[in-house]
Parts: structure tokens; sequence; C-alpha cells
């Protein structure tokens, strides 16, 4: 396996921009998500790592090597890329081992290598039992693993997955995520998995990297992501939550700030330069009978063991949660621990906001 690296990296089509300059280390063994909108650019950045088209300038590299830059391009039958689509593209009329031995055959390895191949990658993926299965009498699911198996048996430097889990009902997406992980932790394969599901995001890859229009905006461990966004649109995009434009800010301390919204004074975490928005997650807002800030409920829904509730208070809108049920309408009060406040480049400057000295 290897790592991957893109620098200054930049796709047009009809001159319009699909990739605007993508600057990223993918480490060897490592398991990332892209994750972004439609329309973001990820499939176009998965199909520049595969070779199937040429980046309009800049560097892409797999193990140190350049398989893509202005001198040089490798095509991707010389990248010993593996993919695995959101369509199986399965052959109808061969077994599942049949299927998994299809690229060794292809490449004319000798049988008893093929065989053992073949077995090892059924193994990893679970799918030993079904090895003389038609793809026809097999689960969504299943044929799922018979692609990653494919994809792996011819031993690939790296594997790209597109959207693999879009055609599976959600049961069976939650038992994949787990394969999917179990088959990385397993395999130790440098994987790249496009989705436009965050929570499928969020549940797998070691780093994601949240794209907009063309762009890397950040690219973080998961925790990180939902911790400390680095801008408004990764906020509002990872996870549940609010961002709220602070009315006044004075000079952060080491990592903490005193910042003015809602109408408070409210204690957050930040980092450095000076903040103009606070992101507040759910478990952010606290239901406080004694608590400075009023609010009204204006939904209530139930998510199984607790009720998300939208809040409307001094012009914004909070999501919190709740153990019991409440109705719209209804008046609370808040307090609010600890939100994350970041300075949003692309936010347009908040009127009065107070700038450190
Ligand atoms: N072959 C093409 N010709 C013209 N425009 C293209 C082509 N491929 C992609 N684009 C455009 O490039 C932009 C990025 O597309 P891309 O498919 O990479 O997005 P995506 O993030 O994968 O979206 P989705 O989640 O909907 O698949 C879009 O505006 C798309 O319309």
């Amino acid at each position: 396996m290897a790592g991957l690296g893109f620098s200054g990296v930049r796709r047009s089509y009809d001159g319009v921009p699909a990739l605007a300059g993508i600057d990223a280390e993918i480490a060897d063994g490592e398991f990332v998500a892209l994750l972004g909108p439609s329309g973001c650019g990820k499939t176009t950045l998965l199909r520049l790592i595969a070779g199937f088209e040429m980046p309009d300038t800049g560097t892409i590299t797999l193990g140190g090597q350049v398989m893509a830059g202005p001198d040089r391009f490798v095509p991707p039958e010389d990248r010993n890329i593996g993919i695995v689509f959101q369509s199986y593209a399965l052959w109808p009329h061969m077994t599942v081992a049949g299927n998994v031995a299809y690229p060794l055959r292809v490449r004319g390895v000798p049988t008893a290598e093929r065989r053992r191949r073949v077995a090892e990658a059924l193994d990893l993926t679970g799918l030993s039992a079904l090895a003389d299965r038609p793809p026809a009498q097999l689960s969504g699911g299943q044929r799922q693993r018979v692609a990653l198996a494919r994809c792996l048996v011819a031993d690939p430097r790296a594997v790209l997955l597109d959207e693999p889990l879009a055609n599976l009902d959600l049961a069976l997406r939650a038992a994949m995520q787990d394969a999917f992980t179990a088959f990385h932790r397993r395999t130790g394969a440098t994987m790249v998995y496009v989705t436009h599901d965050q929570t499928e995001a969020l549940a797998m890859a070691d780093r994601v990297a949240v794209m907009q229009a063309g762009t890397i905006r950040q690219f973080d461990t998961p925790e990180g992501l939902y911790d400390r966004p680095r801008d408004g649109f990764v906020a509002g995009f990872v996870g549940d939550g609010a961002v709220v434009a602070l009315t006044a800010a004075p000079r952060p301390g080491a990592g903490r700030a005193r910042v003015h919204a809602l109408g408070q004074e409210i204690e957050a975490r930040c980092d450095a330069g000076p903040p103009t928005h606070l992101c507040i997650r759910p478990e952010q807002v606290r239901l406080d009978p004694e608590g400075p800030i009023r609010a009204r409920v204006s939904a209530c829904a139930y998510q199984g063991g607790r009720f998300r509730l939208t809040l409307e208070t001094e012009g914004e809108t909070l999501i919190a949660h709740s153990a019991r049920r409440a109705l719209p309408g209804e008046a609370l009060r808040l307090s609010i621990g600890m939100p994350w406040a970041f300075a949003d480049p692309g936010a347009p400057p908040v009127a009065g906001l107070m700038q450190p000295a």
C-alpha cells in the first residue's frame, strides 16, 4: 500500500473549476473520507487519483512517485489502484469466487496462487461460505463485499470507494460501515472513500476532507471537525447544532475567550485569531431553569431515548437535547457551556463587532 499526495491540483470543465487547487497528503494505510455536498468535486478528485482524467495543473503522487504532473502521466492500468463503485459491476454468469478471481485470471496468475489469494480475499470480506453462489443469489451488502474482495485480490496500492453504500437500505449501511472499518483494520489499506453522508464519513474515516466548491475547507479527524470547525461552512455542514454570529469579541486568551452573543457574555473555546462566530452543539445547550438565556421551543422531535428541540432566542435558532418532550411555544431558560468560537473568513463583517486592540 502507499500514501497519496496532492499539490496545486486544479481541474476545470468548460472553463468552470471542478477542483480549484487541492493540496493534501494522505498517509500510507490511512482511511480518508471525501465529504461534501453534490457538485463539490469529490468524484472528480477520485477520478484524477484513478487516472481516468488528467489535472489541468498540479501534481498527484502515489507512494512518492508522480502519477500525474506537468510532464508525466501514468495511465490507470499502470497505477494498480483498486476501485469499488456504487454499482457493483459483477459478472452475472460467474460465481462469487469466479468474480473475485477474474482480475488474477486476466493477469495470468498461476492457478494455485490464484486459489490462495481468492480464498484470502473471501475470508477478509466474510464471504467464504458464499464462494459458489452467483451474484443473483446475494443481498446488496453481500454483492458490495464481492466487489471489495475483487478489488483487494489484486493487491492494490490504494483503494478508492465511490459512494459504495448509496444503494443499500439504512440497516445494511450501518452493518457495512462496521464491515469496512473491520476490513481496513485487518488489511491496513490506504482507502479514499467518497460520500455526501456525514454519518458515514465520521463513523469510518481516520480523517475527513470536507470539500466545498472544488476546495478542501478542512482536513481533520472526525472529532476535530466536530469540536473545532475552522469556518462557518464546516460548522454548519458537519454535525448538528447552530452557528451564531458574535456581537462583540474581546481579545481571546490562551485557548479561551469571553465572547458576546445571544445577548450574553459566554465563555468559549477558541484558537488563534479574533473569532467572529460560535458553533454551539446540542450538548453545549443546557436546559436550566436558572439559565440567563430565554428561549421558545419551535419544534420537538423524538430521536429514540431523547428529544431534539429547536429553540428560538435573540433572532437565532439553537438545537438542544432533552430527556422530556417539550411543546411548541413553550418558554425555557438555557445556559451555554463552552461552545467553539472561530473566525469565519468567508462571513461578511459583523456590524459593531469589537476587534481586539
Ligand atoms: N465530465 C464533465 N463535464 C462537465 N462538467 C463536469 C464533468 N464532471 C464533473 N463536472 C462538474 O464538475 C463539478 C464537480 O463534479 P463532481 O462529480 O466531482 O462532484 P461530486 O462532489 O462528486 O458530486 P456528487 O456528490 O453529486 O456526485 C460539478 O459542477 C459537475 O457538474
